[in-house]
């Protein structure tokens, strides 16, 4: 597709800062604890971060963002997420979604991509990046075990390979979500994973907006560990960084027909290596800083770019033990508390970001 042609499309481009996230910015600053500085969190609502689509209600969304793209004129990409499978998140409780298979949830996700593209139509030569529904088949590949998620495989499965087909657009680039190091660098995962995201590809017709696959969303590695050696938590996981994982997953799914190049999310892996307890604690994990900044430019020919999913600042679930959709990932010790509910603005947990930049901002 003419969008994809030139491969890379973050090469060239300026990818939006959308008005959803640097709205909450703003509102942050007058809360700021003493000492630090409004002008560097100012600074942050500037960076590109995703916009995720975790319900109905937000796509239409993409309209303001459309208009407000056209001001910066030359070449922008709009970037978004599309969250919103039926039993999402199936192996957690703390962002589950609107929809359930058991409920009808594959024909109203259906709609919910219908209405997404119709408003990608609707924009014309507007580029948009996508990067599709985090954590779902990383779960098909390691959670079967859980009932949620065994309900829920094929709809995954035939949803995803439907979605992508109909999201084949001129001026689209998509990449799936591949969980991160320490989910499917493992040994045990690596080939379910390549073999699970190669069929994914050939049955939705190999479609040309599909770029690749996108990994660490919403999660803390590095992406070239410092110094090399692998942290304590990695335990005998040698694949413990983001460029490892894409350098061994990349060549096998070019051997399985699918030639994927890769974006990482480097949102929130400025601090290495991390506080977790456990490699497989995944929220609101304590100590992290904003990472290195979205760009085109990251030295591994396989990787586009590094790009901010995650949107520092909003939470990843409630601590609330009490609350609907708790998980006790987010009152493990390593966990920043008390927390809010997933998606929504967790003013102490971008302070910490933001205190702890690195690159500092
Ligand atoms: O050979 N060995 O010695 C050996 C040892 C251990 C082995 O087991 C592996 O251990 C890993 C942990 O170390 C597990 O990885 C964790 O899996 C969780 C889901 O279950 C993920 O959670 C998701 O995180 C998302 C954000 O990233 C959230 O948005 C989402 O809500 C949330 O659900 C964690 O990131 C991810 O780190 C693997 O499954 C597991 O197979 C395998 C082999
Ligand atoms: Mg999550």
């Amino acid at each position: 597709t003419a969008f994809l042609a030139g491969g890379n499309p973050f090469a060239g481009a300026s990818v939006y800062a959308n008005t959803f996230y640097s709205k909450r910015v703003e509102a942050a600053i007058p809360k700021l604890a003493s000492g630090l500085s409004a002008d560097k969190a100012k600074a942050v609502a500037k960076i590109p971060s995703f916009f995720w689509m975790d319900k109905l209600e937000r796509v239409p969304e993409i309209a303001n963002f459309v208009a407000d793209a056209k001001k910066m004129g030359g070449n922008v990409v709009i970037p978004l997420v599309v969250y919103d499978l039926p039993n999402r998140d199936c192996a957690a409780l703390a962002s589950n979604g609107e929809y359930s298979v058991k409920d009808g949830g594959a024909e109203k996700y259906k709609g919910y991509i219908k209405a997404v593209k119709d408003q990608i139509v609707a924009a014309g030569s507007q580029k948009f990046v996508l990067v599709w529904e985090p954590d779902s088949l990383a779960n098909l590949v390691t959670n079967m075990n859980e009932q949620k998620c065994q309900e829920a495989a094929s709809a995954y499965k035939e949803l995803t390979a439907w979605g992508l087909k109909e999201m084949n657009l001129p001026n689209v680039a998509i990449y799936l979500d591949a969980g991160h190091a320490g989910w499917l660098g493992w040994d045990a995962n690596l080939g379910p994973a390549a073999n699970l995201f190669a069929q994914i590809y050939q049955s939705a017709g190999k479609p040309a907006a599909v770029r690749g696959l996108a990994t660490n969303v919403a999660n803390y590695n590095a992406f070239k560990f410092p110094g090399g050696a692998c942290p304590s938590y990695a335990e005998s996981n040698k694949v413990c960084d983001e460029s490892r994982y894409v350098n061994k997953l990349g060549p096998m799914l070019k051997q399985k027909g699918f030639p994927a190049n890769f974006i990482v999310d480097t949102g929130r892996s400025g601090v290495q290596p991390t506080k977790q307890q456990k490699w497989g604690n995944w929220c609101n994990v304590i100590g992290t800083g904003f990472g290195p900044r979205p760009t085109a430019n990251t030295g591994d020919a396989l990787v586009d770019a590094f790009v901010w999913v995650k949107p520092g600042g909003e939470c990843d679930g409630t601590s609330d033990r009490s609350a609907p959709r708790f998980d006790a990932h987010c009152d493990s010790p390593d966990a920043l508390k008390p927390a809010p509910q997933a998606g929504e603005w967790y003013q102490a947990y971008f302070e910490q970001l933001l205190q702890n930049a690195n690159p500092p901002i």
